[in-house]
């Protein structure tokens, strides 16, 4: 198996400028008791999906949350842009990563509009209730965008709760957009998505990356991580490889990790992997 630290292959060498990087270096991190994150070094560039993959309980959601600063870490360090995360006021972190967590609930009784203009810091949204928002029209225009590109515009005037599940996580996804990151991290994304809708969001994610943001989502779908620029296979808290689909996504990573004999087969350029059995 690959254990990794050093970064291999090329799929990290992306011509960005140096300083438009989310990195952490020798990152543990706790989760209760349980060193949740164990020595991870990686580093997540702008302009690239990145999938973060592992079992149950490899600590993916734990990582998640450290580099967005909402779990500190123990030992070591995330830095954005080369300033550890903790350099940074809450406000500059919050203009330049945007977290989506799993299964995040909505107002009740919201417009569509409204929570996605939450994102550009229009009113708090306390208590399960979102009080009536007033944007200026710039403002109103950047939410107007960012529901266009995620396909909820004709929703707009809709309430969260007349959505279906996969509508509503493209609001989600509009919302964390309006904000303008330069780094967008999601939990588990796809979870509940149909497979058109599943689809839909790589495919939005993708189309975001090509305009500079950086993506990092936690997926359990192997073949849809396999759509990603980079993969970083994470177990019992450690980085077991990281690295291109192709490099990451290998039987014997995936033998040693699940306990799961694959097969990964070549589908025009996509990279497909087929469970054949518990090992
Ligand atoms: N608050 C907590 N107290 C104790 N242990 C925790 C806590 N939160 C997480 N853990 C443990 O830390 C480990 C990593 O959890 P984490 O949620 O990061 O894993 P994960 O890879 O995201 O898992 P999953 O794929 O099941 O969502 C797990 O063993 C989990 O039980």
């Amino acid at each position: 198996m690959n254990v990794s630290s050093p970064l291999p292959g090329n799929a990290w060498e992306i011509n960005v400028p140096e300083a438009t990087t989310l990195a952490a270096a020798d990152l543990s991190v706790r989760a209760g008791t349980l060193m949740a994150v164990r020595g991870v070094t990686a580093e997540f560039r702008r302009s690239r999906l990145t999938a973060i993959i592992g079992p149950n309980g490899a600590g993916k959601s734990t990582l998640l949350r450290a580099l967005v600063g909402l779990d500190a870490p123990a030992t070591g360090a995330v830095t954005l842009n080369g300033r550890p995360l903790n350099a940074w006021s809450r406000r500059e972190r919050a203009s330049r990563l945007a977290y989506l967590a799993q299964g995040e609930a909505l107002p009740l009784g919201a417009r569509v509009r409204d929570v996605v203009a939450l994102g550009r810091g229009a009113g708090q949204w306390r208590w399960g209730l979102l009080p009536p928002l007033a944007l200026e029209e710039s403002e109103m225009q950047a939410v107007e965008e960012s529901m266009r590109r995620v396909g909820v515009l004709e929703f707009a005037q809709r309430r969260v709760e007349d959505l279906s599940g996969g509508e509503r996580q493209r609001v989600s996804l509009a919302r964390a957009l309006a904000a303008d990151p330069q780094f967008l991290l999601l939990d588990e994304p796809t979870n509940h998505l149909d497979l058109a809708y599943a689809l839909g969001l790589m495919d939005t994610l993708r189309q975001e990356t090509r305009s500079g943001l950086g993506v990092v989502a936690v997926l359990h779908d192997l073949n849809l991580a396999a759509r990603a620029d980079c993969v970083l296979l994470l177990h019992r808290g450690r980085v077991v490889a990281q690295g291109s689909a192709e490099s990451v996504l290998t039987p014997e990573h995936l033998q040693a990790v699940y306990g799961v004999r694959v097969a990964v087969l070549r589908h025009g350029a996509q990279l497909v992997v087929v469970p054949e059995g518990r090992s």
